[in-house]
């Protein structure tokens, strides 16, 4: 009841923005409404919650700067990626993705839009998720088990600088998780309980040159939404990533030093579409590989996800059944990944 008021004017302000009629903006209004914003996380809280809250309700997508991650970490990271991705072929076999997802994925195994594409995706990578180690009781919940390592001696380093870049990354995760609890003026805490731990997924991918050609039903990554809470992406110098804004598709260009951020299906979910999870795609433009680290930040597999009480009433009844968080992954990796072997439903195999 006490935050039941406090979802109105979200609503109304999303209404309005979708009313606004974008022909009749000026320039300038258009170019704010369809720039990405970039979030200084050294703003106090409070004012940070505010940027995040209109980047939620606009593009769904935000840059964050001074976010607290090493560079050396993240260019570490990048240069241990572009080595995993040119381990000869048979050492990548031997990393398959198996029943957990957590392995390699070949080139075109993943078609993020199945109705549109002709093709896979152009590109490669690889799964990692937070380690459970095979005899916790952890490992019988779909997705959860131990990674695929490459032997040490192949990659010298690769498992230390990814496991250091996990634990920045899932500490980046809960400050974003708290600035969107107060973008929705819940309490700073509201969201962490359902995390618990997270499902996290480290998710390296490797494009290849392939020219992209929409109309030929050729893309470096199909249009999608994450499927989760939180995507904290960085990205090479190579552009590529779009959104769609207004009906039509917008470049995300890379900007140094900091991380994409854009909200999943998870938050859209409990919003009610209030907070959006915007569809993205990769195309190729210019001929040259590139290589980009999404993380996955999730909820824990059984979290239950539905309409935030004050999201909805009478005159707006939920756009979604509720869903568990590892329900949804798994509908999602069965529906976009050939070579996913795991189960298709939630229910822990004893
Ligand atoms: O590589 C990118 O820029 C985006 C990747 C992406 O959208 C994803 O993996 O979900
Ligand atoms: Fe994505």
């Amino acid at each position: 009841m006490l935050l039941h008021g406090l979802c109105k004017p979200l609503l109304r302000s999303s209404e309005q923005y979708a009313k606004k009629n974008y022909k009749a903006l000026r320039i300038d209004e258009r170019r704010k409404m369809e720039a990405v914003p970039v979030i200084n996380m050294a703003l106090a809280e409070g004012d940070a919650a505010k940027l995040v809250r209109d980047a939620c309700m606009g593009p769904g997508f935000f840059y964050v700067e001074n976010h607290g991650v090493d560079s050396q970490l993240i260019n570490e990271t990048f240069s241990q990626t572009k080595k995993l991705f040119s381990l000869p072929l048979e050492e990548k076999k031997r990393l398959l993705a198996d029943k957990n997802n957590r392995g390699w994925t070949p080139y075109q195994e993943e078609t993020l839009d199945p109705a549109v594409q002709k093709q896979g995706d152009t590109k490669e990578g690889f799964y990692f998720g937070r380690e459970v180690p095979a005899d916790s009781p952890e490992a019988l919940k779909p997705l959860h088990g131990p990674n695929q390592w490459p032997e040490e001696s192949l990659m010298p380093g690769l498992r230390d600088t990814y496991q250091q870049y996990f634990e920045e990354l899932r500490a980046l995760g809960m400050r974003l998780l708290r600035l969107l609890a107060l973008a929705l003026d819940l309490p700073p805490l509201y969201f962490h309980p359902y995390f618990e731990p997270p499902m996290i997924m480290l998710r390296p991918l490797h494009y290849s040159g392939v020219i992209s050609d929409p109309g030929e039903g050729i893309f470096g990554a199909g249009a999608h939404t994450d499927y989760g809470m939180l995507t904290i992406l960085a990205t090479d110098e190579v552009p590529g990533l779009q959104i769609r804004q207004n009906g039509k598709w917008t470049h995300v260009s890379p900007r140094n030093g900091a991380f994409i951020i854009n909200l999943g299906d998870m938050v859209e979910r409990w919003t009610n579409g209030s907070f959006k999870s915007t569809l993205h795609r990769v195309i190729n433009t210019t001929g040259s590989e590139r290589y980009s680290i999404a993380y996955f930040f999730e909820p824990c597999f059984d979290a239950v996800v539905e309409c935030l009480p004050q999201c909805c009433g009478g005159d707006n009844p939920p756009r979604y059944p509720p869903t568990t968080a590892g329900q949804h992954l798994l509908d999602k990796y069965a529906a976009t990944h050939a070579g996913y072997t795991g189960p298709t439903t939630a229910t822990i195999v004893m």
